[in-house]
């Protein structure tokens, strides 16, 4: 697949509660290798959007295309299972466990069915090695043998992506990574996702605009349930549509 090839496409994606139209006829792309951010006014539809993507929420009409195959119909643990993944959707984390055994835990579920072939977990040295490299991305490795009880809250959401990205998803949902974190773990965040960026196909919802426009590749904005624009960051930033959208609000960019 060349890097300008679709990951996910959605075509004329409609969602209505009652008389409301939140998703209305929703075209998205999201190509290979790209960090795809989803902006838009509270209540414009983003996790509406997003939950109709991961398969919580069945849409009204329109079609969700994964990976080249239509999964419109296919429930959340099997777009899970083809790669497409959402970061909290990853089973519960154990507190028992230490946060290296978590992640190779989701790195073992990924691959197979999760303790069909019981070993003890850490000499599958495949996986340890996936979840080491996960934790070193989320900057977890110093709290590898850390039962996860012990973490703090923003330890805790780093070791939901650690999760997610030893699943080794094809598309990672992450919505609002940074909610409720400090502004140090926030950029912990930032910086993660910097370094992710080009390895890991991403669509990302997050209300923090200066992260976003630091980090997206292409952004959509979502305004009523409708796609208004996809642009780079330059081109969103300087769309009078968007700017108008957004008056009133902290500048964006
Ligand atoms: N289950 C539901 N039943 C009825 N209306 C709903 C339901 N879920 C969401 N809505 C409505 O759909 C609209 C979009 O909501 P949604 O939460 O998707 O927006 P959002 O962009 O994620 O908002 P925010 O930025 O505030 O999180 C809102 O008007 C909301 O009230």
């Amino acid at each position: 697949m060349s890097k300008l090839s679709s990951m996910l496409r959605t075509e004329k994606l409609v969602k209505r509660y009652g008389g409301l139209l939140v998703t209305d006829s929703v075209s998205l792309d999201v190509r290979e290798g790209e960090l795809h951010a989803i902006i838009g006014p509270n209540g414009a539809g983003k996790t509406t959007l997003i939950n109709q993507l991961s398969g919580e929420l069945q849409s009204n009409s329109g079609k969700v295309l994964f990976d080249g195959a239509d999964v419109t119909a296919i429930p959340i643990h099997h777009r899970a299972r083809r790669g497409l993944l959402r970061s909290y959707q990853i089973t519960s984390i154990f507190e028992g466990f230490t946060v290296l055994e978590n992640t190779v835990l989701s790195a073992m579920g990924a691959k197979e069915h999760a303790f069909r072939f019981w070993k003890p977990m850490l000499a599958r040295e495949d996986l340890v090695a996936t979840a080491r490299d996960a934790l070193e991305i989320t900057q977890l490795s110093a709290l590898a043998d850390v039962p996860a009880a012990e973490l703090a809250y923003g330890q805790r959401r780093q070791l939901e992506l650690a999760m997610a990205l030893a699943a080794q998803p094809k598309l990672l949902l992450l919505d609002e990574p940074m909610a409720g974190m400090s502004v140090q773990e926030s950029t912990g965040v930032v910086e993660m996702l910097k370094r992710l960026k080009g390895k890991q196909t991403i669509l990302l919802i997050e209300h923090d605009m200066n992260a976003v426009f630091a980090l997206a590749d292409r952004i959509t904005v979502l305004v009523y349930g409708k796609a208004m624009i996809s642009g780079t960051p330059d081109e969103i930033r300087n769309n009078p549509e968007v700017k108008t959208v957004y008056l009133g609000d902290e500048a964006i960019g």
